[in-house]
């Protein structure tokens, strides 16, 4: 709970990295049941175009946290040069592939290759990201099957706040198919009021502050003040931004929200860090989503066999 207490000057600190830890806990042990069960584990298979130096570090923190608890991680790295073509082609076999039980294609992709195309070629019951057009669908209509991590992420921290999510107005800045869209679709789920922000929203600042729950996913720096946030309010920061750290002064860059922490933190109720606070839930809620996907996967193969 958000006590009145922890209103003003300093904002609980939501703990993104200790929760993901405390569920990878419970995780490994549903993934030992489900191994247990089924004779091998869960199995991801995570496919990378190119080498963009992020999607690289991504990807091998979620092949670490794979095996954290106990699901296998299969990585495809592919060269930037990578034909559309081979690409549908290696999503096929995976899909084909009774071992695999949850693929994503890291994005974004090099231009020449067509990210909807893609997408629509994975099969939306191994859809681990939740962003084929069947799960993005079935999210729309309220009734979610794979849903995207970071904002299944997201709606885990705020339940985590203890606080009452129905009637609550949400303002989520940022309306991409990844984040801003189905983060706008679970709080409605939840039955919060939901407003979706913009590049052509105006006055983003007066919209947030009569939220009761700001959520940014936006990828500009500072963006969100201090003084746009409600007392009390809680504020869920989803970007990731690298910018150079002043402190160092040798070039070397630190990674900073959407959200002017230091200055939220003295008005909102709860709020979360970068690092530190929704980056580590993705992770943790691909590990669910597959988890999930095998279980899913699995359950009907035994059915199939009476
Ligand atoms: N098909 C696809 N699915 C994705 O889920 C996907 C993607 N493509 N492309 C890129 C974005 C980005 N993303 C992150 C995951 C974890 C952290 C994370 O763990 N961040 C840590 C560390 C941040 C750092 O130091 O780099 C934190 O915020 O504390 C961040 C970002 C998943 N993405």
């Amino acid at each position: 709970m958000v006590e009145p207490s922890q209103i003003g000057p300093s904002a609980q600190i939501i703990d993104g990295k200790r929760i993901a830890s405390e569920r990878a806990n419970v995780l490994r042990k549903r993934v030992t049941k489900f191994v247990a069960v089924n004779g091998a584990p869960p199995a991801l298979a995570v496919v990378l175009v190119g080498s963009d130096p992020a999607s690289a570090i991504y990807v091998r923190r979620k092949g670490e946290q794979c095996q954290a608890v106990g699901i296998e991680s299969i990585q495809h790295r592919l060269p930037h040069d990578t034909t559309e073509a081979s690409l549908l082609y290696l999503i096929a076999q995976l899909n084909r592939d009774a071992g695999v039980h949850g693929m994503l294609v890291q994005l974004p992709l090099p231009a020449h290759i067509g990210a909807d195309k893609v997408l629509a070629a994975i099969d939306p019951d191994k859809d681990v990201d939740g962003f084929h057009v069947t799960n993005a669908g079935q999210l729309a209509l309220g009734k979610p099957r794979l849903a995207p991590c970071t904002p299944l992420g997201c709606m885990l921290l705020l339940r985590e706040l203890g606080t009452e999510l129905r009637g609550k107005h949400a303002v989520v800045i940022g309306r991409s198919t990844i984040v801003g869209r189905p983060m706008a679709q679970l709080l409605l789920i939840a039955d919060c009021t939901v407003t979706i922000a913009h590049r052509h929203t105006t006055d983003l600042a007066a919209l947030c502050r009569a939220a009761d729950i700001v959520v940014s996913a936006v990828g500009i720096p500072a963006l969100v003040r201090g003084d746009w946030i409600r007392p009390g309010a809680i504020v869920i920061d989803v970007g990731i931004n690298r910018v150079p750290d002043p402190r160092s002064g040798t070039g070397a860059t630190r990674i900073v929200g959407d959200v002017a922490f230091e200055e939220a933190v003295g008005h909102a109720g709860a709020i979360t860090p970068v690092p530190g606070g929704v980056g580590p839930m993705t992770i943790s809620c691909l590990l669910e989503n597959t988890l999930q996907a095998a279980e899913l996967i699995e359950g009907r193969l035994a059915g199939t066999l009476g």
